[in-house]
C-alpha cells in the first residue's frame, strides 16, 4: 500500500493562483497530469548529479506524448549564473519552445531556483514545476514563487517572483542526498521553528542525531510543517511587501559569508551562522531573551551545523550587507526575534551591537 500523501496549498489569495504542494513517496505519476494538455514540449532542467533522474523524468513524459528534452546544468551555486541561464534560454529556443510549454526543475534549491527564473525571463514568463530532491528545496526554495541567480556582486540579485504551478516533494529522493546537504536543510527547518512553529525545535531537540537522516521519526512532520510555515507566509504576502522579509531571519550575514566564500559554503550552513548572530543581535538589542538567544547555538550545533565564521572578515561582511534586499538608502535592516516565534525587524542597529553581536559569532 502507497504512504499517504500530504497537499498543501499555497497562494490563492489576493489575485495569486493557487498551487499545490505535495509531500508523499512515489509521486513522480502526478507529473504528467500537472504538465497539462496545453503543453506539447517540456524542458526537465537538472544538474549533473541527478543526470538519471532528470533523463528518467524526460524519457516518462516523452512516453506520455510530450516533446521531451532534458537541460543539464551544473551542480549546486554553480548552476545559478547568467551564463547557465542563457544556455538553458538557448536549449529552448532550438527546441521551439512556446508560450504554452512547461519548465520542470528537478534538483536542490539551486536548480530550482534556476529553473524557476528561466521560466519566469522565457518568453515574460511560462509555466513551470518544482520537483525539489533536497530537505532544503523542499521545505524553502521550491515553495514560494522567488527565482534568480547571483551576480559577481552578491547573492540571487537578479531574480522574479514568478510562482510553480505545482511541487512534488518526492521524500524517497532524500535517501541519495550527501549527510551535509540534509544537514545544511535543516537550518531553514529550525529557521522556520524559531520564527513561527516551535514546535519544530522540539521534535528536532527530541532526538538531533535521528533528525539529521531522512530516517528519522521525524523527517515528513519536520518537512510538512515548515513547508505550512512558508506556505502560510508567501500566500498572504507573495512580493515581500512586508510580512515575506521574517524568512530572511538569519539571511542578511547569511547571504554576505555565501558571497565571500565564493558560494562554496552550502546556503544552509551560512544561514546558521547568520542565525547566531541575528539571535545574538536580538539578544543585545534588547529585544531577545537569554533562553531562547541560548537555544539558538544549542539546536543549531546538535544537527552539526556552523556557529562561527572569521573575526577578520567582518568589514566586509558590512560592506556586502548594506546591498542586501532588504537594506532602504543607507539603512540596514535584520530580521530579529522578540520573544519565540515573534519575529520583527530590527531598523538602524547601533554599529557597536552589530559589531558587539559579531564578537559571539567571529572567531
Ligand atoms: N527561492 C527560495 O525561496 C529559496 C529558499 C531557500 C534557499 N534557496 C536557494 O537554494 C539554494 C540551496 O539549495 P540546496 O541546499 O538544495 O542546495 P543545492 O541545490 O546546491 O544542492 C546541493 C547538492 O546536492 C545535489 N543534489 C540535489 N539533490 C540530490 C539528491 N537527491 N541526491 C544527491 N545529490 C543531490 C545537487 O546537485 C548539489 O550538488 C541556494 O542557492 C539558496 O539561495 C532559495
Ligand atoms: O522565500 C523567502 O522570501 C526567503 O527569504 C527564503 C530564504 O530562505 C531564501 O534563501 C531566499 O532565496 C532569500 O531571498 P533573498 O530575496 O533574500 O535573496
Ligand atoms: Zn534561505
Amino acid at each position: 500500500m502507497s504512504e499517504a500523501v500530504t497537499r498543501i496549498q499555497v497562494g490563492g489569495t489576493a489575485g495569486t493562483e493557487p498551487y499545490e504542494v505535495l509531500v508523499g513517496r512515489q509521486l513522480l505519476g502526478e507529473l504528467g497530469g500537472l504538465v497539462g494538455a496545453k503543453a506539447k514540449r517540456v524542458a526537465v532542467v537538472h544538474p549533473e548529479a541527478l543526470a538519471e533522474t532528470g533523463d528518467a523524468l524526460r524519457a516518462d513524459l516523452a512516453e506520455q506524448g510530450y516533446e521531451a528534452i532534458a537541460i543539464q546544468v551544473p551542480n549546486a551555486e554553480e548552476a545559478k549564473t547568467a551564463e547557465v541561464a542563457a544556455y538553458c534560454w538557448k536549449a529552448l529556443g532550438q527546441s521551439g519552445f512556446t508560450r504554452t510549454d512547461v519548465i520542470v526543475g528537478v534538483g536542490g534549491g539551486a536548480t530550482t531556483d534556476l529553473a524557476g527564473f528561466v521560466a519566469a525571463t522565457w518568453l515574460r514568463g511560462v509555466r513551470w514545476i518544482a520537483v525539489p530532491t533536497t530537505v532544503l528545496a523542499m521545505v524553502d526554495a521550491a515553495v514560494g514563487g522567488k527565482t534568480g541567480i547571483n551576480t559577481a556582486e552578491g547573492k540571487n540579485l537578479v531574480g522574479a517572483f514568478h510562482p510553480p504551478a505545482g511541487v512534488l516533494c518526492d521524500l524517497a529522493a532524500l535517501d541519495s542526498l550527501p549527510v551535509n546537504d540534509y544537514v545544511s536543510g535543516l537550518a531553514e527547518v529550525i529557521k522556520a521553528g524559531f520564527i513561527a512553529d516551535p514546535v519544530i525545535l522540539d521534535l528536532i531537540e527530541s532526538d538531533p542525531e535521528a533528525a539529521r537522516t531522512p530516517a528519522g521519526p521525524h523527517t515528513a512532520e519536520l518537512i510538512e510543517r515548515s513547508i505550512r510555515v512558508k506556505a502560510d507566509v508567501v500566500s498572504s504576502d507573495l512580493k515581500e511587501s512586508g510580512l515575506r522579509e521574517i524568512l530572511n531571519y538569519g539571511h542578511t550575514l547569511g547571504h554576505a559569508i555565501e558571497k565571500n566564500e565564493r558560494y562554496k559554503w552550502r546556503h544552509g550552513a551560512a544561514v546558521s551562522v547568520g542565525m547566531h548572530f541575528a539571535a545574538e543581535l536580538g539578544r543585545l538589542a534588547g529585544r531577545l531573551d537569554d533562553a531562547t538567544a541560548d537555544r539558538h547555538r544549542t539546536i543549531l550545533e546538535s544537527v552539526g551545523l556552523p556557529l562561527h565564521y572569521r573575526y577578520d572578515q567582518w568589514p566586509k561582511l558590512l560592506e556586502t550587507m548594506r546591498v542586501d534586499k532588504k537594506s532602504r538608502g543607507d539603512l540596514l535592516r535584520f530580521i530579529v526575534l522578540d520573544g519565540l516565534a515573534k519575529p520583527t525587524v530590527l531598523e538602524g542597529p547601533d554599529p557597536a551591537v552589530l559589531l558587539a553581536a559579531y564578537g559571539e559569532v567571529g572567531q
